[in-house]
This record gives structure tokens, sequence and C-alpha cells, in this order.
């Protein structure tokens, strides 16, 4: 479990030559009986992990895809406690490994220390805390290394060579490379700068290095892919799965593998 199942998924995937695609949805669009099936849905379509967002009132990092879907959410009443029930029971069932992405105010006002207790024992592998910078890490590194949850770091494109040596030294489970400058959504381009910051961060990288922000299609994902291990896709997924074009979110992980 944790970063191990994590690693050992990945590696099944990439032992098969796919490029690692990791879907963003936001947990409890739609109602959060919605959320297994929707799981049990991502993992049958081939992805290598699934990040799960929990939803929001302050979402600073989010585009307004992700924050309409994140007041839906909240408006149906979905809480990380909501969230984590829902998980407990198919725990041992689930082969795709969970990466929770939170913001610290839910997981400061859940209690640390029992936010990581409660992660293992529903078995979540990993989680994304985007507000949280390097000099602050310590107030959750601790619990979530004794809870073997993997710590995933985030390097943006303005991150110092300095920096960017010290979250690749630092990373767990996948390095998650920000590959915009701004927040999430779907863009139709990126940058050329992006290519070369990807293939600096797999050389100081010890785990997978995946591309997210603005990926929306599969030729991007493939683009990304060539200078990296995968990418994440959360806007356009989280858009399609609100239109009820479940059979779009399926062709778009396919053709990005
Ligand atoms: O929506 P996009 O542009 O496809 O980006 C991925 C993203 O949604 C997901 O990983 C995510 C959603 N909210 C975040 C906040 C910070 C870091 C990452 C995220």
């Amino acid at each position: 479990m944790g970063k191990e199942k994590i690693a050992n998924y990945f590696q099944e995937k990439q032992d098969h030559h796919e490029n690692l695609f990791v879907p963003y949805i936001v947990a409890g669009d739609g109602g959060l009986d919605l959320l297994q099936e929707r799981i049990n849905f991502l993992e049958k379509s081939g992805v290598a992990a699934i990040e799960l967002g929990i939803p929001f009132s302050d979402p600073v990092a989010d585009g307004p895809t992700i924050q309409e879907a994140s007041i839906r959410a909240l408006e149906n009443g979905t809480s990380l406690a909501g969230v984590l029930d829902v998980l407990e029971p198919t725990k041992d069932e689930r082969k795709v490994p969970i990466i929770l992405m939170t913001y610290l105010n839910p997981i400061y006002a859940y209690g640390i220390e029992k936010f990581a207790a409660d992660c293992e024992r529903v078995g979540v592998d990993g989680v994304i805390i985007p507000d949280v910078p390097l000099e602050e890490e310590e107030v959750i590194e601790a619990s979530l290394t004794k809870h073997h949850i993997a710590f995933i770091r985030l390097a943006a494109l303005t991150s110092t060579p300095d920096r960017i040596k010290e979250i690749a030294r630092r990373s767990e489970g996948f390095l998650y490379a920000v590959s915009v400058t701004g927040t999430t959504g779907a863009r139709t381009s990126h940058h050329e700068r992006v290519a070369t910051y990807l293939e600096t961060l797999k050389k100081h990288s010890t785990v997978p290095v995946l591309a997210g922000f603005g990926v929306a299609t599969a030729n991007q994902a493939h683009e990304l892919s060539s200078h990296c291990d995968g990418v994440i896709v959360g806007s356009k997924i989280v858009d399609l799965l609100h239109q009820g074009k479940e059979d779009e979110v399926r062709q778009l992980i396919v053709d990005s593998l």
C-alpha cells in the first residue's frame, strides 16, 4: 500500500509501454453516491492512479471548471470524512492507487495525525497538498511517513534550479510537474520551455514525473509524455463527466496511453 502500491502499479503500466495517465475528479461532484462507480470506471479505462479532489470553498490554485465542480460538491454536502467513508469498503479489492488532493485547511480542521491515520485505514496511497511549500512541510511530513502515505510534491515552471533539485530529491510516489504558470484549466498548448523543464525534472527525480495543468487532448498527452512519464488531466475530465460524456472520457484515456 501507499508508496509501494503507486510504484508497482506505475511499473506495471510502463512494462506495457504505456504513458502514465492520472485523471483528477472532484469527489462528490454529481453526488458522493457516484464516486465508487467513477473510480471503477476510471480503473477499467486504464488509468495509472486516480487523483481525488476534496472540495474546498477557497481553492486558490483552481480555475473556473474545478471551482464550479467544488461548489456543486460542497452544495450536496461532500466532506473529507464522507469521501474517506466511500473509500473504506473497497480498500482491498481496489487495484488502482488513490491520491487525495486537498488544501491544508480541511486537513487542519480534521486533525493532521487523524487524517494520515485514516488515509492509511481506508487505503489512500498518496496526497497532494498544493498550499504547503517546502519550508512548511514539517507540519505534516512525519505523520504521512508514519502511515506510509506518499507525499507528492509539486514543481513549478518558475522554481529555481536549486529548488527543483530539492523538490526532486524529496519527491515520493511521483513528481507533479505543474506545466503552466497560472491556475488549473484546459488549454490548447504549452510553452516551449516545458520540454526542457520536464527533462530537468526527470534528470533529478527518483520517481516518475507527470505533467499536469492545461492538458485536455490526447495529442497534448503524447507530446508532454515524450519528455516525462505521463500526464494528469483534471478540468477536461471534470467537464466531460459533468456533461455525462463517459464515452469521451474513456476515449481520451485510451488515446493518451
Ligand atoms: O485541471 P487541469 O488544468 O487539467 O490540471 C490538473 C488538475 O486539475 C489537478 O491535478 C488539480 C486540481 N486542483 C489542483 C490544485 C493544485 C494542484 C493540482 C490540482
